[in-house]
């Protein structure tokens, strides 16, 4: 009879979470591959927190395809570990390599690279932004 292991393969396949994350890395400027218990993790989210970065979070331990995205990210970006950090559609490594980054000042040029800009204006409450000097 019939062989259904294709069927059943289907969204599970490690091709289409290849998919899935061109798809997400290519539509949001900050994207952290991350485990909601993972110290590493929080690291990473807190460098992009200070220089005022929005970043999509997808968290492996709560996603229906967390081992699959896994195996995914390990050949798209050599490595399986958690967190794997995505700027401008580029995976810049993990957490330490994103603090490494930001200590050296690469970081907030590679994120001001992107469109649309995903920097949060800081509120110094200086006005509307119209300049009339
Ligand atoms: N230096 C790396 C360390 C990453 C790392 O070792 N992550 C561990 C968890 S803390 C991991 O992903 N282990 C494999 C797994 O959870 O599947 C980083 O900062 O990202
Ligand atoms: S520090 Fe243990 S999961 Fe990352």
């Amino acid at each position: 009879m019939g062989n259904f292991t294709s069927i059943t393969a289907g969204i599970f396949s490690t091709q289409s979470c290849t998919q899935f994350i061109q798809d997400v890395v290519s539509h949001n400027c900050v994207v952290i591959f991350s485990k909601t218990t993972c110290p590493y993790c929080k690291m990473a989210k807190n460098v992009f927190n200070e220089i005022g970065a929005t970043y999509k979070v997808i968290e492996l331990d709560e996603h229906q395809n967390g081992p699959q995205l896994q195996d995914a990210l390990a050949q798209l970006s050599g490595a399986r570990t958690v967190p794997r950090v995505f700027v401008n559609g580029q995976c810049i490594g993990g957490g330490s390599d994103t603090r490494q980054l930001h200590e050296q000042g690469k970081l907030l040029p590679l994120v001001q690279m992107c469109t649309p800009c995903c920097i949060i204006p800081p509120e110094d409450g200086s006005g509307s932004g119209q300049d009339v000097s």
